[in-house]
């Protein structure tokens, strides 16, 4: 509470009622600042269509452009972008405006938006705005991909929600369904959109960092590739290809190429991440919280790699009876509580909070810049690297590592900084002694709570 402003004390005093985008900014004074994340990617903070039993899909249902939502209104999301910003921690916009919601009955808008004619009184759209009704009846005609309805969704384009986003603090957007529009429209969009507002701390003439979900099995017709060149990518092909290897399904030992050889987008054109929202709920091969051990494993092995701009889920428990967030009977959404250990309660899973993953976010920061080198493996399920001479990682996925490696680090004791961390000098889980020459003999079993052992020049004692 040092650094921050008796106004920002006073805001923050009141717990109850605070709204989710309140409790984000709470979330980066207290917590990502310290450990070393670079932002907060949000849920459509647009007014979304109102469905009766409050599917998490809702907030994919646009209705106006207005900033209001069950996580708050646009004071509470000028409060996270100001507080966020002041600590360096950037917010992220999942924009969908692909289309609006067809409403077709399936729920009731706040903002008397009449979806079946089609008009949408908060917002400049009529009739005229929308493609001729059809459905996307394959996926293997990018027109009619691009040009037809998603599912009953509607079809528009549009930038200046984007632009009062960019004034009230924001670093970019998640582009969602961006299959779905072509790429010159998008990149007319991009072309429209302001540079980032410097009043937040951005350098003057900084560009919106724009991600684009293109879901792209390789069996479609339209292919990712189109649209590196307005953007990046969000490449799904991570999740896809590291839950496969550490569900035991691929050897650990053909990681040793990891990037484009495994038909991944270039590293400067990827968002690299396991699980998303979708994937939780409608992939059965991409891991989640729900397999801690593989999930930490994978998350760790996407840190500890060069590859791509990281990010990490974060996640609220789910079931296939209730996939929406925690809420009241009112409908109200209920914030996280945090526990003593720093984990959260009240049904989230805060992913982002596990020792495992916030430790590995340091992992990346501190190796950042260095190669991998000395990649060495059992040629079967056993794998470690070092980065440069700034960090060592061993992961097994099958048999004890009992041996020893050479860690490319300096002399002297290391915290293993997945089955604890450094306090006051001490480590609270494994110790490494590194000697003469980088060597150092490590014991990592097989039953062990983590299939994984870091260290690195920060976590030297
Ligand atoms: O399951 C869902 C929602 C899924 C979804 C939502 C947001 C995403 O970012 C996403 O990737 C998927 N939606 C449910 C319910 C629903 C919603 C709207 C509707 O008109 C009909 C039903 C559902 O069963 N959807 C049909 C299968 C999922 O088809 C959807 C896809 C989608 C799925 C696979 C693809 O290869 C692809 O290119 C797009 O993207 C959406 C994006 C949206 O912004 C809003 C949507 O409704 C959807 C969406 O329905």
């Amino acid at each position: 509470e040092k650094n921050v402003h008796p106004y920002w004390q006073q805001r923050s005093a009141q717990k109850e009622t605070e709204s989710i985008e309140i409790k984000i900014s709470d979330e980066c004074e207290r917590f990502l600042q310290y450990k070393g994340y670079a932002g907060v990617q949000v849920s459509p903070p647009n007014e979304n269509l109102v469905i009766g039993n409050r599917p998490w899909w809702e907030r994919y249902q646009p209705v106006s452009y207005k900033l209001v939502t069950r996580s708050g209104n646009e004071e509470d999301f000028l409060d996270m972008s100001r507080r966020c910003n002041i600590v360096g921690i950037r917010i992220y916009v999942d924009a969908v405006f692909n289309h609006m919601t067809a409403g077709s009955g399936i729920g009731t808008g706040g903002s008397k938006a009449y979806y079946q004619e089609k008009l949408y009184p908060d917002v400049v759209y009529h009739r005229h705005h929308f493609h001729k009704p059809c459905a996307i009846t394959t996926y293997q005609d990018a027109a009619v991909v691009r040009n037809c309805q998603l599912k009953g969704l509607l079809d528009l384009d549009q930038a200046n929600y984007m632009n009062h986003l960019i004034e009230l603090g924001v670093a970019g957007f998640r582009v969602d369904a961006a299959k779905h529009m072509w790429p010159r429209d998008l990149d007319y969009i991009y072309s429209k959109l302001d540079n980032l507002n410097v009043k937040f701390g951005f350098v003057s003439g900084s560009r919106p960092f724009i991600f684009q979900e293109v879901l792209d099995d390789g069996h479609e017709a339209i292919n990712k590739n189109e649209y590196t060149r307005i953007g990046r990518v969000v490449e799904f092909q991570v999740g896809y290809e590291l839950s496969n290897a550490f569900r035991g399904n691929n050897k650990l030992t053909y990681l040793e190429n990891w990037g484009p050889a495994w038909g991944l987008l270039n590293s400067d054109k990827a968002v690299a991440f396991i699980d998303n929202h979708d994937t939780q709920r409608n992939s059965h091969e991409i891991l989640t919280y729900k397999t801690p051990k593989q999930y930490k494993m994978a998350t760790a092995f996407m840190l500890a790699h060069p590859y791509g701009t990281t990010r990490v889920m974060s996640s609220y428990e789910f079931d296939s009876m209730n996939q929406g967030p925690p809420a009241d009977s009112n409908g109200n959404l209920i914030s996280p509580g945090i526990n003593h250990d720093g984990t959260c309660s009240n049904g989230y899973v805060c992913e982002h909070r596990w020792r495992q993953i916030f430790n590995m976010v340091e992992f990346r920061n501190v190796v950042h810049g260095t190669d991998v080198t000395n990649w060495w493996s059992d040629n079967n399920q056993q794998i470690a690297f070092c980065r440069g001479n700034k960090g060592f990682i061993v992961f097994t996925n099958y048999g004890d590592v009992d041996r020893t490696f050479q860690t490319c680090l300096e002399p002297g004791i290391y915290c293993d900084v997945i089955s604890g961390v450094v306090v006051d000098g001490k480590c609270t889980g494994k110790a490494v002694s590194v000697v003469e020459g980088g060597w150092a003999y490590i014991v990592l079993g097989a039953l062990e709570e983590d299939g994984v052992l870091a260290i690195h020049t920060k976590a030297k004692i």
